[in-house]
C-alpha cells in the first residue's frame, strides 16, 4: 500500500515556510453541492536565497501527465473523464458518495501539466512539448555542471514508460514519439557540438540498471552472465552511494548511445518474460556522467555532472493487486522502494519538523537516490495518471504524493574543484567590478548625467571601486599563481611517475628480449640479482669472443707482470682470476674485461677487485648452485604428483636457497680489496 501522505482533504495544511497560501475560490457558477479541496503547496523558488554562497535552492519541479484512456477504460459501462485541466492546476470531481448528492472536487496545483489526451485539442502535450517542459531544462543545468534527476511516478499502465522511453522501434528512427530518454541524449550530443567550438572538451559516460526486488541488475554488463549477479550498493565517502561493479561505458555520439539504450531495454525485457511482470514491478535507472573540460583558459577547468533518468515501478495500491495474504506480502516486499520513497518524500516535505530522520537507507532505490531527492541535484518528478474513473483512488493517490514532492527543496552545486570554483567567482566578480567601474567613469567623463555630480561621496565611491576591484584581481592574480604551482608539482611528480614507470619498462623488456634469447644450457641462479649484468654478458659475447677477450686479458696481464691466472667461469659470463703465488680468488665481468684498452684499464679492473683467500668463490658457488636447481628442475614433474613430496621439495629448495645466501654472504665478509702494483 501506499504511504499515507497528508491527503488534501478539508483545507490542509501543507508547509508553511515556502510559499504562500493558495486559496482557490469556488466559482460562482460552481453548484452547492460541490465542497472545494484546496491542497496548498509551495510554488518553486528558483534561484531562492543561498544559504551557501555557491549552493543554490531549488524546489523539486513536478509535472502531471495525463494519458489517453484505453479500450479496456472505454468499455467499462458508464465510462467518464474525471480530470479538468485549468491553468497548471488539475481538478478532479468524484462520483456521488453514498446516498448524498454531495460531490467532491479536488484542485492539485502543479509545475507543468500535460494533457495528452486527445492530440486534436489546442492544448495536448506531444512528446516533444513534455521534453521542453521538464527534460531541456535539465539538460541546460547539467552543462552548468549541476547533477540531474527525472523520475516518473505513477500507477502501472498509467504511462511512465511511455512518457520516459518510447517504444524501441521508434528509437531506431527517432520519430515523433520517441520518449524522454532518447531525445536528451540526442539533445545533449548536438549541444556538446555546439559547445565543442567554444574550446570546450566533453566526456559523456552511461550506464543503465535496475531494481527488482531490492537487487540491482546491470543491463549493461561486459558479459551477459554478468546480468544475473545482483550488485551491491557502497557509500563512498565523497560522492556518496553508487554500485559497485556497475559497468560504465563511454560513448562519443547519439547513434553510439542509443545502442546501448536498446540493448539495455532488451535485456530489460528478456528478463521481465523470465521474471513475470518484471517490468511493472522493477524501477529502472539510467545514468549519464558528463565531463566538461574547458581548454580555453590555462587552468583547464572541469565540470561534472550525473544526470539520472528514472521509471519507478508501477505504484499499484495493495488492495488492488491480492486480496489473497501471501502475494499480500510480496506486493508489501516488491513496492517497499516506493514505500520508502514516499516516507522520504514525507519527511523531505515536512519543513515544521526540521531536520528530522530521512529514511534514505531503508530501501535500495532511496539509497542511491539520496543525492537526486533532497541532495545535490536539480530534480523534477513526472507523475502520470490516467483520466478514467474507474482509477480514481490510484489517481488521487498519485496527485497527492506529487503535490507533496513539489514541498521538497534541493541544494544544488556545481561540481568543481574548490579551487577551479574559487578562480570562476573571482573572474565573475572582477568582471563586475570592471564592468561598474567602466561606467562610474564614462559618466564621470561625459558629466553629461544629473544624478551624478563630482561631489567628494561620488569621487570616493569611485575611489572605492577602484580599490575594491584592485583587491579582487590580486586575489584572482594569487589564486591563479597557486593553481599553476599546484598544476606544476603535479605535473612534476607526474614526470617522475612516469620516468619510473619507463625504467620499470625497460627493465621488463629487456627481461623479456633475455629470456626469449637464452638458451636452455644456460642456467641462472634464482638468486642472481645483477640479473640484467649476467644476462646481458651471456647474450652479448659469442664464445669466441670470450675466448679471444680471456687470451688478451692474460697477455696484459703478463704485460703488467701480474702472475695471475685468468678463465671463463662456467656460465660463461664473469672471469675467475687466481692469484698463482697465494691462490686468492677474484671474479669480475666479463664486459669489464672487453672495455680494456690501454694499460691504465687494467689497472682500473684490478684495482676494483674484491680477493678472496677463501677456497671456493662466488662464481664457484653460483654454478654449483645452478647444477642443484638445473637438477631439481628435472625432478619437479615427478614430485609434483604426490603432496607429501611436493612439501619436502618445497622444504628442499627453501634451505638450498638459504645455503646458497650464508655462502655469498660468508665469501663477501671475507673479500678485501688488494692494491695492485705493476712491475714495469
Ligand atoms: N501519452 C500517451 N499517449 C498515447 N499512449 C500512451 C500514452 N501514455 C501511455 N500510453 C500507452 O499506454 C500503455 C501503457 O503505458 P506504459 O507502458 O508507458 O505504462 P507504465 O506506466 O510504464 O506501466 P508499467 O508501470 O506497467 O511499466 C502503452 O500501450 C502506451 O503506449
Amino acid at each position: 500500500m501506499l504511504p499515507s501522505l497528508n491527503t488534501p482533504k478539508n483545507n490542509l495544511t501543507t508547509p508553511k515556510r515556502l510559499n504562500k497560501r493558495i486559496i482557490t475560490k469556488v466559482p460562482s457558477e460552481t453548484p452547492e453541492c460541490y465542497t472545494k479541496v484546496t491542497v496548498e503547496t509551495p510554488g518553486p523558488s528558483k534561484s531562492a536565497s543561498c544559504e551557501s554562497k555557491c549552493d543554490e535552492l531549488r524546489n523539486l519541479t513536478v509535472a502531471v501527465r495525463i494519458r489517453p484512456m484505453n479500450s479496456r477504460e472505454l468499455s467499462v459501462v458508464g465510462s467518464t473523464n474525471i480530470i479538468n485541466v485549468h491553468n497548471k492546476k488539475i481538478t478532479i470531481q468524484t462520483a456521488t458518495v453514498g446516498s448524498s448528492i454531495t460531490k467532491l472536487a479536488y484542485v492539485f496545483p502543479y509545475d507543468h501539466v500535460f494533457w495528452s489526451c486527445n492530440s486534436t485539442d489546442v492544448n495536448y502535450s506531444s512528446q516533444e512539448d513534455v521534453f521542453s517542459e521538464i527534460g531541456e531544462p535539465l539538460l541546460e543545468t547539467a552543462f552548468q555542471g549541476y547533477n540531474a534527476c527525472l523520475f516518473a511516478y505513477g500507477q502501472t499502465g498509467s504511462g511512465k514508460s511511455y512518457s520516459m522511453m518510447g517504444k524501441d522501434s521508434e528509437i531506431v528512427d527517432y520519430n515523433n514519439t520517441v520518449g524522454i530518454i532518447p531525445r536528451f541524449c540526442k539533445r545533449l550530443f548536438d549541444k556538446i557540438n555546439e559547445v565543442n567550438s567554444q574550446f570546450t572538451t566533453a566526456t559523456v559516460d552511461i550506464s543503465y540498471f535496475e531494481i527488482y526486488n531490492e537487487k540491482i541488475h546491470d543491463l549493461l554488463p561486459h558479459s551477459s552472465n554478468n546480468m544475473r549477479i545482483p550488485l551491491k550498493v557502497r557509500e563512498h565517502p565523497v560522492w556518496g552511494p553508487y554500485v559497485v561493479n556497475l559497468s560504465t561505458h563511454t560513448v562519443k555520439s547519439y547513434e553510439e548511445l542509443k545502442s546501448w539504450l536498446l540493448l539495455g531495454n532488451k535485456n530489460r525485457a528478456t528478463a521481465a518474460t523470465v521474471m513475470n511482470e518484471k517490468s511493472s514491478r522493477s524501477h529502472s535507472i539510467f545514468s549519464i556522467e558528463l565531463s566538461l573540460s574547458d581548454t580555453n583558459t590555462q587552468e583547464n577547468l572541469t565540470r561534472r555532472s550525473k544526470v539520472s533518468l528514472v521509471d519507478l515501478a508501477g505504484s499499484e495500491r495493495l488492495g488492488s493487486v491480492s486480496n489473497n495474504d501471501d502475494k499480500h506480502k510480496q506486493g508489501i516486499f516488491i513496492n517497499k522502494s516506493l514505500l520508502t520513497l514516499g516516507k522520504v518524500i514525507s519527511a523531505l516535505a515536512d519543513h515544521r519538523k526540521g531536520t528530522q530522520f530521512v529514511p534514505y537507507r531503508e530501501s535500495v532505490l532511496t539509497w542511491l537516490l539520496r543525492e537526486s531527492i533532497g541532495g545535490n541535484s536539480f530534480t523534477s518528478m513526472l507523475a502520470t495518471i490516467t483520466p478514467a474513473h474507474i482509477h480514481l483512488d490510484e489517481t488521487l493517490a498519485t496527485l497527492r504524493y506529487a503535490c507533496q514532492a513539489r514541498s521538497i527543496v534541493n541544494r544544488a552545486h556545481i561540481n568543481e574543484d574548490p579551487h577551479d570554483r574559487l578562480i570562476r567567482e573571482l573572474r565573475t566578480e572582477v568582471k563586475r567590478l570592471q564592468t561598474l567601474r567602466q561606467r562610474y567613469e564614462c559618466d564621470s567623463l561625459s558629466g553629461s548625467d544629473t544624478q551624478i555630480d563630482n561631489s567628494s561621496e561620488y569621487l570616493q565611491e569611485l575611489e572605492d571601486l577602484r580599490h575594491k576591484l584592485l583587491e579582487k584581481e590580486n586575489e584572482l592574480d594569487v589564486a591563479q599563481k597557486n593553481w599553476e604551482n599546484r598544476y606544476k608539482e603535479h605535473e612534476l611528480q607526474q614526470m617522475e611517475q612516469l620516468a619510473q614507470v619507463e625504467k620499470k619498462k625497460e627493465e621488463l623488456e629487456s627481461r623479456v628480449r633475455v629470456m626469449s634469447n637464452i638458451t636452455d644450457n644456460v642456467n641462472l641462479s634464482p638468486y642472481q640479482t645483477n640479473f640484467l649484468e649476467e644476462v646481458e654478458n651471456i647474450l652479448t659475447f659469442s664464445p669466441s669472443r670470450k675466448q679471444e677477450l680471456i687470451k688478451k686479458f692474460q697477455l696484459w696481464l703478463n704485460k703488467c707482470g701480474c702472475d695471475y691466472e685468468v678463465s671463463l667461469n662456467k656460465c660463461g659470463n664473469y672471469v675467475n682470476i687466481v692469484d698463482s703465488d697465494t691462490l686468492n680468488k677474484a671474479t669480475c665481468a666479463i664486459n669489464e674485461v672487453e672495455n680494456i684498452l690501454i694499460q691504465e684499464d687494467v689497472e682500473n679492473c684490478l684495482n676494483n677487485l674484491k680477493w678472496s683467500d677463501s677456497s671456493i668463490s662466488e662464481v664457484d658457488i653460483n654454478s654449483a648452485m645452478n647444477d642443484i636447481y638445473g637438477a631439481a628442475k628435472l625432478l619437479q614433474p615427478h614430485i609434483n604428483k604426490d603432496e607429501k613430496l611436493r612439501l619436502v621439495f618445497a622444504k628442499f629448495i627453501k634451505s638450498t636457497q638459504a645455503l646458497e645466501t650464508a655462502l655469498c654472504n660468508s665469501i663477501s665478509s671475507n673479500k678485501s680489496k688488494k692494491a695492485v702494483t705493476f712491475r714495469l
